[in-house]
This record gives C-alpha cells, sequence and structure tokens, in this order.
C-alpha cells in the first residue's frame, strides 16, 4: 500500500464516539435524568443476530446505559410482537427501541417499524425518521450512515461539490447514506442491482460507499485515484474470516483514505446507535 492511502480506523474513532456518550451520560444522571434504556428485540436463534445483539447490550453497559434484550421465539405471531413493541412505546424507562433486522418471512417488517414510537427509534427507519432525513431536518438518523458521516469528517473529507456513488440502495443504509451526503451537498448517483455499468460509475467517484453485501463486488482499478472509499459490506467467509464488498488491497494502491473489514464501519454503527439512544432519552425528558 502507497503511503499516500491512510486506513480509516473505525475502532479508534468508536472509541471516542462512546466516550463521549459515556460522559454525557454521567453528566444527565448526576442531574437527577433517567438512565437511558435501550430495549433490544430479537425475534429466533440465529447464531449471527444473538452475536450482534450481545455486541450492543455490552456496548450499552459500558457507557452507563441500560439495555433490556426481549428474546421471543422464531414462531412468534406478528400480533404478539406487535403488542411487545406497544408496551415498550408506553414504558418511559425504554428510551430506544431496537429489532433487531431479519425478521422472520411471516412477519411484515414495514408494519413492525412502522409501529415503534418515532421517539424512540433509535435505529432511524421509520418513515417519519427517514422523511426527516429527506427533508433535512432534526431526527433520529440510520446509524450506519450516520457512522459514514463520521468517519468522512474525521478525515477531514468535506463531501461538498464531490462526486459520491452509493453502491446499494437498501432502506437501511443505501438510501439513507444518499441522503445524508445530499444534505452534505454532495453530488449523489446511486446505484442498485439493475445498474448498467457499474466500474464506469465507480470510476467518478470522488467518495464511494459500498454497502451490498456482495464480498469483492468492487474491484481496486474501478477505483478513481485519491477517491475516498468507505465498506460497509460484511461477510463471513467459510474459513470464519470478515471480508468487504470492496477488494482491499488493490483499492488500497489507489484511494486516499479506505476503511478496513473488520475495524470500519461496524464499529461506528456501534457507537452512533448509543449516541441516538441518548439523543432519544434527551429529547424525551
Ligand atoms: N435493527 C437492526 N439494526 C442494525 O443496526 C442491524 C440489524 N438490525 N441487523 C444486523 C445489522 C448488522 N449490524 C452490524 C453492526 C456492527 C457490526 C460491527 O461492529 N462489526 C465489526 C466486527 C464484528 C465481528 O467481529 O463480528 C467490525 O466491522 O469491525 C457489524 C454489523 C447492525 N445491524
Amino acid at each position: 500500500m502507497p503511503s499516500a492511502c491512510q486506513v480509516l480506523d473505525g475502532r479508534t474513532l468508536a472509541t471516542q464516539v462512546r466516550s463521549e456518550v459515556a460522559a454525557r451520560v454521567a453528566r444527565r444522571c448526576a442531574a437527577g435524568a433517567s438512565v437511558p434504556g435501550l430495549a433490544v428485540v430479537l425475534v429466533g436463534e440465529d447464531p449471527a443476530s444473538q452475536v450482534y445483539v450481545r455486541h450492543k447490550i455490552a456496548a450499552c453497559e459500558q457507557v452507563g446505559m441500560r439495555s433490556l434484550s426481549h428474546r421471543l421465539s422464531a414462531g412468534v405471531s406478528e400480533t404478539e410482537l406487535l403488542m411487545l413493541i406497544e408496551q415498550l412505546n408506553a414504558d418511559p424507562a425504554v428510551h430506544g427501541i431496537l429489532v433487531q433486522l431479519p425478521l422472520p418471512a411471516h412477519i411484515d417488517v414495514r408494519r413492525v417499524i412502522g409501529r415503534i414510537a418515532p421517539g424512540k427509534d433509535v435505529d432511524g427507519f421509520h418513515p417519519e425518521n427517514l422523511g426527516r432525513l429527506a427533508a433535512g431536518v432534526p431526527g433520529l438518523r440510520p446509524c450506519t450512515p450516520k457512522g459514514c458521516m463520521r468517519l468522512l469528517a474525521s478525515a477531514g473529507v468535506d463531501p461538498c461539490g464531490k462526486l459520491a456513488v452509493v453502491v446499494g440502495a437498501s432502506t437501511i443504509v443505501g438510501r439513507p447514506m444518499a441522503l445524508e451526503l445530499l444534505k452534505a451537498e454532495a453530488t449523489v448517483l446511486v446505484a442498485h442491482k439493475q445498474t448498467c455499468d457499474l466500474p464506469q460509475l465507480v470510476r467518478q467517484a470522488d467518495i464511494l460507499v459500498v454497502a451490498t453485501g456482495v464480498p469483492g463486488l468492487i474491484r481496486g482499478d474501478w477505483i478513481k485515484p485519491g477517491a475516498v472509499v468507505l465498506d460497509v459490506g460484511i461477510t463471513r467467509l467459510a474459513d470464519g474470516r470478515l471480508t468487504g464488498d470492496v477488494q482491499f488491497e488493490t483499492a488500497s494502491a489507489r484511494a486516499s483514505w479506505i476503511t478496513p473489514v473488520p475495524g470500519g464501519v461496524g464499529p461506528m454503527t456501534i457507537a452512533c446507535l448509543l449516541e441516538n439512544t441518548l439523543e432519544a432519552a434527551e429529547a424525551s425528558a
């Protein structure tokens, strides 16, 4: 890797964000306000989801917040899940609600997310929060795109006037990422499964954000020299290693900044979840 390319270290930045959150939580509690509480709802026994949920709960405790985990069997009815959401909506000790995705196929994800009180939707997936982001007004913002914007800022990269290409148009990452970049006055292109000539688009990107879940999709020789590359993809290979959507070795020979996988965007997602939970608590009282 030429010395010109720098690794954007998400672990170090996430540690900084988490200690800022911890300090704000301590100040809030010292002033007599309630301990921020995050309710994490996990449906089914998917081992990867269980690991993520454990990470989130440990992260809460580390910054002095309360976490409440609700585990439901894979066969739980949508009605029962909606009843739990209503109960959490009404609980004043719960400031944030996170329903771990994916949900079993018999449950309508949109109905479940739409039932979460927007003020407690710390994932920022509720249509009201996505609408606020689209309108450029304050609200709870999806954690991964928010973490990506923090990573850009930490590298001193201002998106204003740059050409940003977002690969992947999911509701949870690609779309809100495009909205964040647009708010920051980048020129934004969104590529997806039907996009013709992906390499030709990627080659123009000053800022490239990839969130497809297709390991190694983006070749290093597609990267514009000097581009900033944020790799959101995270796939566990058969040998147990984690890998991103961007071919790191060759991409880092051309990029000016690049996030590694692991240790890039992932830790920032969790840090921003904690920050959102604190924001939700601060807005509630
Ligand atoms: N309602 C909901 N909200 C989510 O935010 C959500 C979700 N459902 N379902 C699953 C995905 C996935 N996700 C990750 C968060 C952090 C890491 C992370 O910290 N990764 C570490 C590595 C972790 C490891 O070693 O496995 C890293 O990239 O360095 C990864 C993945 C949040 N998700």
